[in-house]
């Protein structure tokens, strides 16, 4: 199938330089499988980009965490695309539900991003989920196929997007989604993609699940068949995040 497992460090809003310093320090000492097994992405927040770019081993990569929906110029507070492929940062996270929700960033409007990061030769983390009260209204797959839609009306090559489903109730709740739950929505998206975008697309883009995940429950996540990595928030800022990366071998031998 040769969807090479993936695993993202979203590390939100939080560090100081010396705390960042010091997840940098443990993540170059850890062992885990080749860049062959697992791809590697830690995101920090913008200002830390250069120092983590600069300071973190070679085979891991850096990723911001949002960009400005188009080119640059007079949007005081934003941060380009552009200025991300300047600094030679390869990807961005686009659409995170704390985004959506806190800042009010639309379907359309994530699509439009999504589209405009890949015309400057980003890639992208581009994040669908649904609420709770979506979930339990059995509107999960419409709300997240309708996420994924904005974006696949705007993307013809979908080599560059990785998809991250990260249900809303599960992020930063220790609620974590249960494998069986997980599979369910990774599938289902799987066929959406083949209905929608085409078999190959469906059949080589990763979907990775977010929300609470931890070094205790990945392997079983990992486990199923169209998990291809996580985005993980909190456990991504601690010695943990390495045993996650870990998980990456329980598809190796599967
Ligand atoms: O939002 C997330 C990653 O983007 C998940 O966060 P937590 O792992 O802290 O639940």
């Amino acid at each position: 199938m040769g969807r090479k497992f993936f695993v993202g460090g979203n590390w939100k809003c939080n560090g100081t330089s010396d705390e960042i310093k010091k997840i940098i320090s443990t993540l170059n000492a850890g062992q885990v499988p080749s860049q062959d097994v697992v791809e590697v992405v830690v995101s920090p927040p913008f200002v830390f980009l250069p120092l983590v770019k600069n300071e973190l081993r070679p085979d891991f990569h850096v990723a911001a965490q949002n960009c400005w929906v188009k080119k640059g110029g007079a949007f005081t507070g934003e941060v380009s695309a552009e200025m991300l492929v300047n600094l030679s940062i390869p990807w961005v996270i686009l659409g995170h539900s704390e985004r959506r929700a806190l800042l009010g960033e639309s379907n359309e409007f994530v699509g439009d991003k999504v589209a405009y990061a890949l015309s400057q030769g980003l890639k992208v983390i581009a994040c669908v989920g649904e609420t709770l009260e979506q979930r339990e209204s059995g509107s999960t797959m419409d709300v997240v196929a309708a996420q994924t839609k904005a974006i696949a009306d705007l993307v013809k090559d979908w080599t560059n997007v990785v998809i991250a489903y990260e249900p809303v109730w599960a992020i930063g709740t220790g609620k974590v989604a249960t494998p069986a739950q997980a599979q369910e929505v990774h599938a289902e998206l799987r066929k959406w993609l083949q209905a929608n975008v085409s078999a190959e697309v469906a059949a080589s883009t990763r979907i990775i699940y977010g929300g609470s995940v931890s070094g205790a429950n990945c392997k079983e996540l990992a486990g199923q068949p169209d998990v291809d990595g996580f985005l993980v928030g909190g456990a991504s800022l601690k010695p943990e995040f390495i045993d996650i990366i870990k998980a990456a071998e329980v598809k190796k031998s599967a």
